[in-house]
């Protein structure tokens, strides 16, 4: 099985400050609402196969959850349906919240 990259929190600030980035958070719909990464998609919204059609499997998806573990095996699955550049986002939202607000980019 192949491993899935991490992306740490800085390295997804960078390239969202380079231009957009597909972000993919899998936590529950309240925690979304309550703060999520610029520009995420709600996966609680958002069935699997509408996911699958939105993004482009050429573009690096990341995969946001929680506390960075769930988002692995999540970004797996993206990873086995043809993604080239899936990542999981190290520490998850909990680490985003830490380090920056959703202020930092305009939605
Ligand atoms: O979302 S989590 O699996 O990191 S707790």
């Amino acid at each position: 099985m192949s491993e899935i990259k991490q992306m740490t929190v800085q390295q997804l600030h960078d390239l969202l400050e380079e231009g957009p980035v597909n972000v993919l958070d899998i936590r529950d719909e309240a925690s979304y609402d309550a703060g999520h990464v610029p520009n995420a998609v709600p996966l609680s919204r958002t069935p699997v196969e509408q996911c699958l059609e939105k993004f482009e499997k050429d573009k690096t998806l990341v995969v946001c959850c929680y506390h960075g573990i769930s988002s692995i095996e999540a970004a797996m699955f993206f990873s086995q349906q043809g993604f080239k550049d899936v990542h999981s986002l190290m520490g998850g939202y909990e680490a985003w919240h830490r380090n920056y607000s959703e202020d930092d980019f305009l939605e």
